[in-house]
């Protein structure tokens, strides 16, 4: 099956996207393992399948699979690319595009500058439901991993998300703790863990081990997830510019059942053809 795609990224969260509105793609775990591969497929974080909704109100729907072959629920810089790439492809002519995934909806804004505003929906903090084990909901969580015991917040954006609060990003260590943290008994789902250093309360440093993808560039749901906790944290206010490695996101929540936004970029690479 010869297939065409779009390599696109936002702030280096890279994806290979596909429009199955006007070709059959047949994806199974295998394949996707096999397309992301860095080395013998095309290499991605993740990637997007572009669909045609299963509800009147929406324009699109969009499936998101990691790296390692799991489909999941949202994705923050995947909706922005998404959002450009069916625009820039007339596969619609709004600039509102309500567009539904595995766990909810995203309505995505394309502005002048080319910058991509979404509303990511409002975060989920009911353990049970993000799902995190916990005796009773709280902000903070002490959680045990490798001998010692961490302040954890837990929040859905959709997706399940762990955000520490660290001193440095530079130090932090993601590459020990974050694989630790994404696969901990309390995530029964995995979960994506956020290292946040918080600069002032408008200002942050993050970086993500994502779940099913590892320690990616950035990661807009993640940015989400760390301004919720810092905020419930008292420790932000409501608009927020997150710096991670790849660039910045603005993030902004104005509090508890409001919706996050999230403005950034949504950058397209290169077109290609590859046979499945
Ligand atoms: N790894 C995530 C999905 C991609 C999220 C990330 N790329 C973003 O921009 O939000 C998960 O397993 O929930």
């Amino acid at each position: 099956m010869q297939v065409r795609f779009t390599k696109m990224h936002g702030l280096g969260n890279d994806f290979m996207v596909i429009d199955a509105l006007s070709q059959r793609v047949k994806l199974t775990p295998k394949i996707v393992r096999k397309l992301s591969d860095r080395n013998l497929g095309i290499g991605f974080d993740q990637l997007l399948l572009v669909e045609p909704p299963s509800r009147p109100d929406m324009d699109f729907r969009y499936r998101i699979y990691n790296a390692d072959g799991s489909e999941v629920e949202h994705c923050g810089n995947g909706a922005r690319c998404f959002g450009r790439f069916v625009r820039d492809r007339r596969l619609t002519m709004k600039d509102e595009i309500r567009v539904e995934t595995a766990r909810g909806q995203a309505v995505i804004y394309l502005l002048k500058d080319r910058q991509v505003d979404v509303d990511m929906g409002s975060p989920e903090l009911v353990p049970a439901e993000i799902p995190f084990q916990a005796e009773q909901q709280a902000v903070i969580y002490p959680i045990d991993v490798d001998g010692q015991t961490l302040e954890l917040s837990a929040v859905s954006m959709g997706n399940p998300h762990g955000v520490l609060v660290v001193d440095d990003v530079d130090t932090a260590p993601v590459e020990t703790l974050g694989p630790a943290l994404e696969s901990h008994p309390r995530f029964p789902q995995k979960a994506n863990i956020g290292f946040m250093q918080v600069v002032s309360r408008n200002e942050i440093r993050l970086r993500v081990y994502e779940r099913g993808a590892g320690e990616t560039l950035a990661c807009g749901t993640g940015a989400c997830a760390a301004v919720v906790a810092g905020r419930l944290r008292g420790l932000l206010d409501e608009d927020v510019l997150v710096h991670l490695p790849g660039g910045e996101l603005r993030i902004r929540w104005a509090g508890e059942g409001k919706a996050v936004r999230m403005i950034g970029p949504a950058t397209t690479v290169f077109e290609g053809q590859i046979y499945l």
